[in-house]
């Protein structure tokens, strides 16, 4: 008799083989996983490659433009054909024999109106700002888009980044350079000293180490400021009174600046051209200045506190209207000589020059509080406290001789106009309108 069929071998060979099976299966399911995890990597990294490299901005270009430098490194500017399209586009004058200007700090107060005025003559304007946060950065974006409804584009980085910048001179041959990027304000550079250096003696050594490399060099205008004069007590301030007695690290970081200005222009035969602007206000402008947080606080029904000095004078400033200013800075781009060297060569010696933009007519604090009293039709809460020793100066008036002999610059605008036109664009722009004169809606604004 047949013996029956070892079950218990069949079953365990079976069981064997459905064993190696599903080890062979889990090996397969394993393998092609790891195969699908390096293709979609391989896919990852040549989209990332794809990406950065013809990276090509559409709308609010500034903004991926740092987004994408932050992905990869600092020294990425994205950088792809369009990008540069956009560059040249903005810079290339559109009047004969019109500039080429580079304007740094183009989103600030003084560098957007100068960047419109240049446009609307027909030069050709490329802008350049870090939108830092000093103050708020949604003034500046406001800014920007000012300027990009009228095709002026700006390209988001810093005055430090020297591999931008030579990207941007590779790119197009600037006539002339309008510097306005600083860390400004006076009594800030005690909380934060070291953003002072940073832009304004780094970052315009940087900028200048760009400038005498390039070829052709361009003639170079740019900020410096009635601070110099510091504790300088001969007045009106001349260009050639003394200006070794700064009273804040803002005015000794741009009196340094006047003095590296000088060396470049010596070594490296850079066109140079300072301008010591005195307490520029108006419309669009900076929210740190008094003038312009009076105007908030006095609205908002808050104290605001009015400087008197130690022997209880007034203090008084010779406060500039930006109209005024940006004809001062055309006036000075448009005498500038051209630099004489190439290439990081002097040729032959090269222009210097220091100008004073100011209003030639001081006015005190006290005397502002009441004008816009009046504008804002009502009474502000003024503590009358003593100057603190925080790098203010009582005093400043600007004699402009120089300016006017040199490009015709002639301030024409008194307080009391720029102020009713400041207050005017204040109210619009933060929708404030009710507590006005009505009279300063219909005020002149051309
Ligand atoms: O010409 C310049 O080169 C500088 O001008 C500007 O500095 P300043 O002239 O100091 O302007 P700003 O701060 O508006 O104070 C105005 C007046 O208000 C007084 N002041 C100020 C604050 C306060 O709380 N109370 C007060 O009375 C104060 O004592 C002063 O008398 C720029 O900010 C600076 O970046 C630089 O460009």
């Amino acid at each position: 008799m047949a013996s029956p069929p070892d079950t218990s071998k069949t079953t365990k060979l079976e069981r064997y083989n459905s064993y190696i099976r599903r080890v062979n299966s889990t090996k397969l399911l394993q393998a092609s996983s790891k195969l699908l995890f390096r293709v979609t990597l391989l896919i990852a990294l040549v989209l990332i490659l794809f990406f950065t490299l013809n990276y090509s901005p559409v709308s609010d270009s500034s903004h991926h433009i740092h987004t994408t430098q932050n992905f990869l490194s600092s020294s990425f500017y994205g950088g792809g054909a369009s990008w540069e399209k956009q560059v040249r586009h903005s810079a290339t004058p559109r009047r004969p024999n019109g500039l080429s200007v580079l304007v740094t700090g183009a989103a600030g107060f003084v560098g957007s109106h100068s960047s419109l005025a240049l446009k609307k003559r027909g030069d050709g304007v490329l802008g350049l700002d870090n939108f830092n946060s000093y103050y708020d950065p949604s003034l500046k974006r406001a800014r920007q888009d000012l300027l990009s409804k009228q095709k002026i584009f700006v390209v988001e980085g810093d005055i430090n980044d020297a591999e931008l910048l030579k990207k941007l001179f590779d790119i197009v041959p600037f006539t002339h350079i309008l510097h306005l990027a600083a860390q400004a304000g006076v009594r800030y550079a005690m909380q934060n000293p070291l953003s002072y250096v940073n832009s304004n003696v780094a970052g315009f050594v940087n900028l200048l180490e760009v400038a005498k490399s390039s070829d052709p060099q361009p003639a170079i205008v740019w900020a410096s400021s009635s601070s110099v004069y510091g504790l300088n007590t001969n007045v009106p301030f001349s260009e050639d009174h003394r200006t070794d007695q700064p009273a804040s690290l803002y005015a000794a970081t741009k009196k340094a600046g006047e003095a590296i200005a000088h060396t470049y222009n010596h070594i490296y035969g850079l066109s140079l051209t300072g301008l010591r602007f005195f307490t520029v206000y108006g419309p669009w402008g900076r929210p740190d200045m008094a003038y312009f947080f009076f105007t908030k606080d006095m609205l908002q029904g808050k104290a605001i506190n009015v400087y008197v000095t130690n022997d209880d004078k007034e203090v008084a400033r010779d406060f500039t209207f930006i109209d005024d200013i940006v004809k001062g800075c055309i006036g000075a781009l448009d005498t500038a000589e051209k630099s004489t060297g190439s290439g990081g060569k002097k040729r032959a010696p090269a222009q210097l020059r220091v100008y004073n933009l100011g209003n030639t007519s001081p006015v005190s604090v006290v005397k502002l509080v009441g004008i816009l009293e009046s504008l804002l039709s009502l009474k502000a809460k003024k503590h009358v406290v003593k100057m603190p020793r925080n790098g203010d100066v009582p005093f400043t008036h600007a004699n402009v001789t120089m300016a006017l002999k040199d490009f015709g610059y002639k301030p024409t605008t008194d307080l009391a106009t720029g102020l009713r036109k400041f207050v005017k664009w204040y109210v619009n722009y933060y929708g404030i309108q009710s507590r006005l004169k009505k009279e300063n809606d219909h005020s002149d604004d051309s």
